[in-house]
């Protein structure tokens, strides 16, 4: 038996005819409930499995043709079909990661493994290697997704106006041990470099220290206390050894403060980043994550800059929380932007680092509400980029983020220059998948108050929708949601509410599709439907089980944004 509710609002597009035409001459200035049983017994018998406009389509967007559409030309992400066929709705996992693409994972190969291994998206970090290397990166991830089925999403990260340390002349790291003395220069040296020499990328450094500031390298990796300047050379000693890695961050402390005077007033998006930024736009990349965001206006102002060049597709913009300014901005920051990373390194080395669970918890809960996905970043595996085992406490830390329920999960040094990439990879995924079962089983999850946040009555009707059909589910021991949509805000709405089952979002454009990947629960998919649900339905139905990826008798909760309707059924 199936059973559908569909809720009509002057402002929703053009209703399936069929199911709507006898209600319309009654509705014209309200709104109606219109709720229909479909007993199976007398309906008529769904439709033998016709392929007809209902396309699965791959990654690239290249659409089967219906004549082509036999079960095997059908084309879903690779990964996730595997893990449905295995384990079934229940045990895919919701939790989502992100994996720094470097010299250790650049590679074909090593690229194929981490996709096979659940990397949704990959990310490039700007601030290393040259944009020659990084559209390599890009065009082998977009060939692995059409060659092999992945759906691997691409993010681009800006360097931003950071102060860093340069490359080392060329050095993979350095020990700065207890003591030593080493200079900080604002010179440009040819290589190679100077014993005990660094340069530092900021003009104003040596005039912005003062002898006494502790210099503080990658929030705390290294420490050190300016003892001297001379011009545009500050002398340091190491009051705290370790490993100093190429382009590692830098910040100045004085009386227990950051100090942040002139490096203030850096650009957000500096002329580097701009360049990036084209780049990225050119090849396409899925999210461009913006680094040290101070103020809602820089995220405005580059996904205007964004809309006027790309035409097509859709570049998401994320903010990355990882300044005092972003954390005092944080509200309307997280409204203006797509999505948020909790970017730990940076924000650690701004804020006493005993502050940062309290800042991750409260930014995962604000995203949550404003219905924006957010990835936790940086350390969460740190030793494995060296031990092929984490320890206890990283397991700990990813446990927590993933009870938070943040939409993903990222990985930095691990994943970009580790000895252990898949390791860690493979640490992420079994974690969340434990974490999230355990969740589940023990109904623990706190309710979380959402508040309303939609603009328009229609919105206002796609978020109850979402509510209730969440609640539904998890009341009814539902298998899964499905969820019709082009624009992908019902996917996202409902995967604010973190149902107990998974969500297959279907959606007709690629580009929708793959920014849905960054979201917890929800498994996108490409396919051309049309605006008649029961023929949409018959038809996923027979696609997804010629696949093996769904049975008869599975309980299912359909939404559609066309006609804003919620239908709860058995897979035939
Ligand atoms: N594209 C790249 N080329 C070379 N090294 C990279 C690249 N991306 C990342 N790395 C290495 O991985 C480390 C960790 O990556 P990430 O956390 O993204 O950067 P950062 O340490 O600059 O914040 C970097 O410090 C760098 O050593
Ligand atoms: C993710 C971060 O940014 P990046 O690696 O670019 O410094 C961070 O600071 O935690
Ligand atoms: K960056
Ligand atoms: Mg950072």
């Amino acid at each position: 038996m199936a059973q559908s509710l569909h809720l009509l609002a002057p402002p929703s597009p053009s209703p399936s005819p069929r199911l709507l035409r006898p209600c319309l001459p009654s509705l014209p200035h309200h709104h109606r409930l219109l709720c229909r049983q479909i007993c199976r017994a007398s309906a008529s018998p769904p439709p033998a499995p016709d392929l007809g406009p209902v396309v699965l389509s791959s990654d690239n967007g290249i659409s089967a043709s219906a004549a082509a559409a036999a079960a095997a030309a059908i084309d879903v992400d690779a990964v996730t079909e595997a893990e449905l066929k295995e384990n079934g709705f229940r045990s895919t996992r919701r939790t989502k990661l992100v994996c720094t693409i470097g010299p250790a994972t650049c590679g074909s190969e090593q690229l194929e493994a981490l996709a096979v291994g659940g990397m949704n998206v990959a990310r490039l970090n700007m601030c290393h290697g040259t944009q020659d290397w990084h559209r390599r990166v890009i065009r082998q991830v977009r060939r692995l997704n059409e060659e092999k089925g992945f759906a691997v999403a691409v993010m681009m990260d800006t360097e931003g106006s950071e102060i860093h340390m340069g490359d080392l002349g060329g050095a993979a790291s350095a020990k700065a041990e207890d003591g030593e003395i080493w200079t900080f220069s604002v010179r440009a040296f040819n290589s190679p470099l100077p014993d005990r020499t660094i340069h530092v990328n900021y003009d104003g450094f040596a005039e912005d220290v003062r002898v006494g500031d502790e210099l503080i390298v990658d929030g705390g990796m290294v420490e050190f206390e300016v003892i001297e300047k001379i011009g545009p050379d500050v002398k340091c000693r190491c009051t705290d050894p370790g490993l100093l890695l190429p382009r590692a961050n830098l910040t100045f402390w004085r009386d227990g403060s950051l100090v942040r005077e002139r490096n203030a007033m850096l650009p957000t998006i500096s002329s580097k980043d701009w360049l990036d930024i084209d780049f990225g736009i050119a090849e396409g990349v899925d999210f461009i994550a913006v680094s040290f965001v101070k103020s809602a206006e820089v995220i405005s102002h580059l996904k205007s800059y964004i809309a006027a060049r790309c035409c097509d597709s859709d570049i998401a913009v994320i903010a990355k929380i990882e300044s005092i300014d972003s954390l005092k901005n944080l509200e309307e920051i997280i409204r203006a932007s797509d999505g948020a990373m909790v970017a730990r390194g940076d924000l650690g080395a701004q804020i006493p680092l005993e502050q940062v669970p309290s800042a991750q918890q409260k930014i995962v809960k604000l995203c949550r509400q404003l219905n924006k996905p957010v990835i936790v970043a940086s350390q969460l595996l740190e030793s494995m980029i060296e031990y092929p085992t984490p320890t206890r406490a990283e397991v700990a830390d990813v446990s927590e983020a993933v009870r938070q329920r943040a939409d993903a999960l990222m990985l930095s040094g691990e994943s970009a220059m580790g000895q252990f990439p898949e390791k860690a990879l493979t640490v992420l995924r079994s974690v969340s998948l434990r974490i999230e079962r355990w969740w589940r089983e023990e109904k623990r999850y706190e309710a979380m108050e959402l508040p309303d946040i939609a603009s328009s009555f229609s919105d206002q009707i796609s978020e109850e929708i979402c509510n209730s059909a969440a609640k539904m589910a998890n009341n009814l021991g539902v298998d899964a949601l499905f969820v019709y949509t082009k624009t992908g805000d019902m996917a996202s709405l409902l995967s604010r509410c973190r149902p107990d089952c998974p969500i297959f979002a279907f959606t007709t454009s690629t580009s929708v599709r793959r920014r849905l990947n960054l979201q917890w629960g929800l498994i996108p998919f490409r396919l051309s439907f049309s605006d008649d649900m029961e023929s949409n339905l018959n038809r996923t139905f027979s696609l997804l089980k010629a696949r093996g990826m769904i049975q008869s008798g599975d309980l299912v909760i359909a939404l559609s944004d066309m006609l804003q309707s919620i239908q709860v059924m058995n897979v035939p």
